[in-house]
C-alpha cells in the first residue's frame, strides 16, 4: 500500500496513490541544490527577472488546469481556484518586476568621528537554499509566493508541498522548468515529517519559509538551529461592524471572506464583532445573503461552498459548532452537513471562552459578537495567541486609527475585512500568527542578507 493518498474531498475518490520521498532523496537533492548555487550565481538579476515573467505568463496560459487540479485536490470551489491563479499571476509578475530592483545603499563613515573617509556599499546576497514547505489551502499562490521572492533573490530552492496538492504543485514545478529555472536551481520533493525534520536541520539549508499551523512551527523551530525563519501561520481575524457602518458592504466581506474556501483561509473573517445597534440588521442581512449561496460541487461554476479538506477537519469544525450550541449559543443559520461539506454557519451568543472563537476555526463559520465598548473591543480582540489581520467598517477616520494604533495584528483595512491581501503588500502578522514578512518586495529581503564593502 502506498504512503499517501490523494482523496477528492468532494466525492472521496482516490486521486492517485504515492510513496514519500526517503531522506537520501532529500539529501540528494540538496546536494544538486548546493551545486545549483553556482548556477544562479552566474544568472544575472535580468534573466531571473525575465524566467519569473516567463513563468507568470505559464501560470495564465495554463489557468484552466491549475484551477481544475486545485478544485480535484482541495474541493476548493472552481472560481475560487481560478481567482487563486489570477494572484499568482501577479505574484510571478511582482517577483519579475523587484528581481530587477533588489538595490542596496550606499554609506558615509564620516557621519560619526572619527573621521575615516570611508564608503560602505551594502547590497542585498541570496542566503543560498531555501526550504519552502507550504500548506494545503493556496496550493499555488503560496509557492509562488515563496519560489518567486527566494529565485529573485538568487537562491536555490527545494519544495514542499502539502502531500494532498502533488499534482497541482507538480504542475507549477514544471511551468517554473518550462519557464527557464533549472533543474539544479528548484526541486520539489514530498518525504514524511521525518524526512522532512531532516531537510528542516540540513547544515547546507540556510532558510525556511513555511506557511501552515503552529504545530508544524513548533517543530520546525524545534529544530532548525541558526536557520533564517519565515512563518506565515494562523490567524483569529476579526472584522468589525461599527453603527455607522455600510452594512450590505460588510455582509459582502463577510461572505467572501469567510464562506469562500469553506471558510479555511489563514486571514478568513473568523470572529465578527457587531455594534449593538446594528446588530440586529447585520445579523438579518447576512443570513438573507448567506440563504442564496449555493453549497456543493466545487466544480461547478456557480457554487459558492465546497467540502472541507478532509473528513477530519469536517468533523472538527461540526464538533465545535456543537458544543458551542450546547453552551447555549443559538444558530442562525446553517449547522448541515454533508459528506464533508458543511453549511455556512452563522451563530449568535456564543461564550468568549468557547473552543469554536478562541481557537483557529478552519471552516464556514461566523460567530457573531455583540459589543458597546471600543475598549472592551480592543480587548476581546487582543485576547489571543494570534494577530494577523483585521478589518472594520466604519466612516470614523479616527476610531480606525485608533484600532490601528491598539489592535495587535499586521494589518487593518478599513471599510474592508480581514481576509484583504494585495500581493505586493507586506503581509504577516504577529505573536503567534508568525515571524518575518512576506508580499514579494519583504519577503525577497527575508531571503537575502546584507553585504558591506568598504571603499
Ligand atoms: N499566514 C498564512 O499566510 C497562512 C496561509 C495559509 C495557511 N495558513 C495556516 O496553515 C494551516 C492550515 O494548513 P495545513 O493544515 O496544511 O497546515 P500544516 O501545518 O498541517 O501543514 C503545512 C505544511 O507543513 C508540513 N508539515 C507538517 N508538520 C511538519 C513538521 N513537523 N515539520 C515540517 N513540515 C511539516 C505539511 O506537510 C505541509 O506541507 C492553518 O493554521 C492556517 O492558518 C497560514
Ligand atoms: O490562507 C491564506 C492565504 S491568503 O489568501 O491570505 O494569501
Amino acid at each position: 500500500m502506498a504512503d499517501y493518498q490523494i482523496i477528492n474531498p468532494y466525492n472521496g475518490e482516490q486521486i492517485e496513490a504515492y510513496d514519500f520521498h526517503t531522506r537520501e532523496q532529500v539529501a540528494q537533492a540538496v546536494d544538486t541544490l548546493v551545486a545549483g548555487r553556482k548556477n544562479q550565481q552566474s544568472t544575472p538579476a535580468f534573466e531571473r527577472s525575465n524566467i519569473l515573467l516567463k513563468l507568470a505568463q505559464l501560470l495564465q496560459d495554463r489557468k484552466d488546469d491549475l484551477a481544475r487540479l486545485i478544485t480535484e485536490e482541495t474541493g476548493k470551489t472552481i472560481s475560487d481556484s481560478r481567482v487563486e491563479i489570477d494572484r499568482a499571476y501577479n505574484t510571478a509578475l511582482a517577483s519579475a518586476m523587484e528581481a530587477r530592483a533588489i538595490n542596496g545603499e550606499a554609506l558615509d563613515s564620516d557621519a560619526y568621528p572619527p573621521m575615516r573617509e570611508k564608503v560602505g556599499v551594502v547590497l542585498w546576497k541570496p542566503l543560498g537554499t531555501v526550504l519552502c514547505i507550504t500548506p494545503f489551502n493556496f496550493p499555488i499562490n503560496i509557492a509562488v509566493h515563496k519560489i518567486g521572492p527566494a529565485f529573485a533573490a538568487g537562491n536555490t530552492i527545494l519544495f514542499k508541498p502539502g502531500p494532498q496538492n502533488k499534482r497541482s504543485a507538480g504542475l507549477l514545478v514544471e511551468l517554473c522548468y518550462e519557464a527557464g529555472m533549472d533543474k539544479s536551481v528548484l526541486q520539489m520533493l514530498i518525504p514524511d515529517i521525518e524526512a522532512t525534520s531532516f531537510a528542516v536541520s540540513h547544515p547546507q539549508i540556510q532558510a525556511i519559509n513555511f506557511t501552515g499551523g503552529t504545530a508544524a512551527a513548533n517543530a520546525i523551530a524545534a529544530n532548525a538551529g541558526y536557520k533564517k525563519m519565515l512563518f506565515e501561520l494562523g490567524g483569529n481575524d476579526p472584522l468589525i461592524v461599527m453603527p455607522d457602518a455600510d452594512l450590505d458592504a460588510a455582509v459582502k466581506a463577510t461572505i467572501n471572506q469567510r464562506f469562500a474556501t469553506a471558510g479555511q483561509r489563514c486571514t478568513a473573517a473568523k470572529r465578527l464583532f457587531v455594534h449593538s445597534e446594528v446588530f440586529d440588521a447585520f445579523a438579518e442581512k447576512l443570513v438573507i445573503a448567506t440563504a442564496k449561496l449555493k453549497v456543493g460541487d466545487p466544480a461547478e461554476d456557480d457554487t459558492f461552498v465546497g467540502p472541507l479538506i478532509h473528513t477530519a477537519a469536517a468533523d472538527e469544525v461540526e464538533n465545535r459548532i456543537e458544543s458551542a450550541v450546547k453552551a447555549g449559543a443559538r444558530v442562525l443559520f446553517g449547522h448541515q452537513r454533508q459528506g464533508n461539506i458543511l453549511w455556512p454557519t452563522i451563530l449568535d451568543n456564543v461564550a468568549d471562552d468557547a473552543e469554536i472563537v478562541a481557537e483557529e476555526t478552519f471552516g464556514p463559520v461566523v460567530p457573531l459578537r455583540k459589543f458597546d465598548d471600543e475598549n472592551e473591543l480592543i480587548a476581546l480582540i487582543n485576547n489571543s495567541p494570534f494577530g494577523l489581520q483585521a478589518g472594520v467598517f466604519t466612516q470614523n477616520l479616527a476610531l480606525a486609527k485608533r484600532l490601528y494604533n491598539q489592535l495587535d495584528v499586521g494589518l487593518l483595512a478599513v471599510n474592508d475585512g480581514p481576509g484583504f491581501r494585495a500581493e505586493h503588500f507586506p503581509f504577516g502578522g504577529v505573536k503567534e500568527s508568525g515571524i518575518g514578512k512576506e508580499g514579494v518586495r519583504y519577503a525577497i529581503r527575508e531571503m537575502s542578507y546584507q553585504k558591506t564593502l568598504v571603499i
